[in-house]
């Protein structure tokens, strides 16, 4: 894939600030039950003690963070770890009894698939790209590229990722897909009339080609608080060899995938001290990441559902959406396809793993395979 410095978004940019009037959430995103919250203003929170911090002394911390992603794999030579390669790739076998590979059980896929409407949505980082040291780095591979261009020619598709929207599309620069960042709190969607309209949230606008898109941002209020406390992170984790803060708009990312182990109670007190007086930020643990994000009844399931709706293919039988993801928060993804009853969920991991997804892929290459299946399943249908 070419990646050029000055990629311009295919789409609308984010519009002019947004007027005192939009500053308020839909009452439904609202976690809380609270007269002040169904309002649906903005309104101030009383400080008060989260737990954050004895969270962060207890061990349980620690344990999220180390068991957060699996690590690299080393070449070791000798029998103790052959043995310990061989029990692993048992224990994967018996997992995939319970999460079959999508890709033997494709036909089983597609003959659910006959007649039916398929919706795409991926996940970006360990599902199209594999997880490398530097985030800055994690671009997708040229084949990669291909295989998700011509899928996309063949199905709606969106990617629905935890970073800034700004960043997955100056990654993937196709035209062709919906984008949605920050865990699906900033959606650039189709426009269509829907149940989600009365958001006041919603922007239409149109982009540089003249095409009208929907712009959801339904956390829009929490910018600058995510824009102090981005900053206060960036200052905090300065000394910590290897921290790394990544502004991924209406989210903060602390990665601690280069730091010693022996320094992760420290970064997760730094992330600690801010967060406890920030009350209406929550923390979530994704790959060797700590991620901060508002406390808004709003995930990437809900953003599927946001993007079914948009696109025409909420409440129809002849719809299977597929969802492709491998990290925590797709779960929320799967669980909405699974409460559905409707479509699968496809979790990607090289180990066993508690999940809502139907299928698995081991890798990033074997999305690809995937991908590149149903490109020829599709045109074979035709
Ligand atoms: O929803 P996603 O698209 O999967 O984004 C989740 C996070 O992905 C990125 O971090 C992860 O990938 C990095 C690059 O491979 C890796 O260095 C890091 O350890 C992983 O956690 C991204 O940088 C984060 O901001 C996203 O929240």
């Amino acid at each position: 894939m070419e990646l050029k410095s000055n990629h311009t978004a295919p789409v609308l940019t984010d519009p002019a600030p947004i007027s005192k009037s939009r500053l308020c959430i839909h009452p439904s995103l609202l976690p809380f039950s609270s007269p002040a919250f169904r309002s649906g203003m903005l309104v101030t929170i009383p400080r008060k003690k989260t737990g954050i911090l004895d969270d962060v002394r207890s061990s349980s911390w620690l344990d999220a963070m180390k068991s957060s992603s699996p690590p690299h794999k080393k070449i070791t030579k000798g029998s103790n770890a052959e043995l310990a390669s061989s029990d692993t790739d048992a224990e994967y076998r018996t997992w995939m009894l319970k999460f079959p590979s999508a890709l033997t059980s494709f036909e089983q896929i597609t003959n659910c698939a006959k007649g039916k409407r398929i919706a795409l949505f991926l996940d970006y980082d360990g599902t199209l790209s594999p997880i490398v040291d530097n985030p800055d780095c994690a671009i997708m591979s040229e084949d990669m590229h291909t295989a998700v261009s011509n899928v996309a020619k063949c199905f709606p598709t969106a990617i629905i990722s935890g970073r800034s929207r700004d960043k997955v599309y100056e990654f993937v620069g196709l035209k062709e897909l919906y984008y949605a960042g920050s865990h699906g709190m900033d959606i650039m969607g189709p426009v269509r009339q829907s149940d989600f309209d009365d958001h006041l949230s919603c922007i239409t606008s149109t982009d540089q080609q003249g095409k009208e898109l929907n712009l959801f941002q339904p956390a829009s209020e929490f910018l600058p608080m995510i824009d102090e406390v981005f900053r206060s992170l960036v200052e905090s984790v300065s000394e910590i060899k290897g921290a790394k803060v990544e502004n991924n708009k209406f989210c903060v990312s602390v990665h601690y995938r280069n730091v010693d182990e022996k320094s992760w109670t420290t970064i997760a007190q730094c992330v600690g001290n801010i967060l406890k007086d920030y009350p209406r930020l929550r923390l979530t643990h994704g790959r060797k990441v700590l991620e901060v994000r508002p406390v808004i009844n709003w995930d990437k399931g809900k953003a599927v559902e946001f993007l079914l709706e948009s696109l025409g293919l909420s409440n129809c039988d002849d719809v299977l959406p597929i969802y492709v993801g491998d990290d925590k928060t797709d779960e929320d993804a799967f669980k909405v396809l699974r409460e559905r009853n409707q479509g699968y969920g496809i979790l990607v991991s090289s180990v066993p793993k508690e999940s809502n997804a139907f299928y698995s892929l081991r890798d990033p290459s074997e999305v690809m395979e995937f991908l590149k299946l149903l490109v020829i399943w599709k045109s074979s249908a035709l």
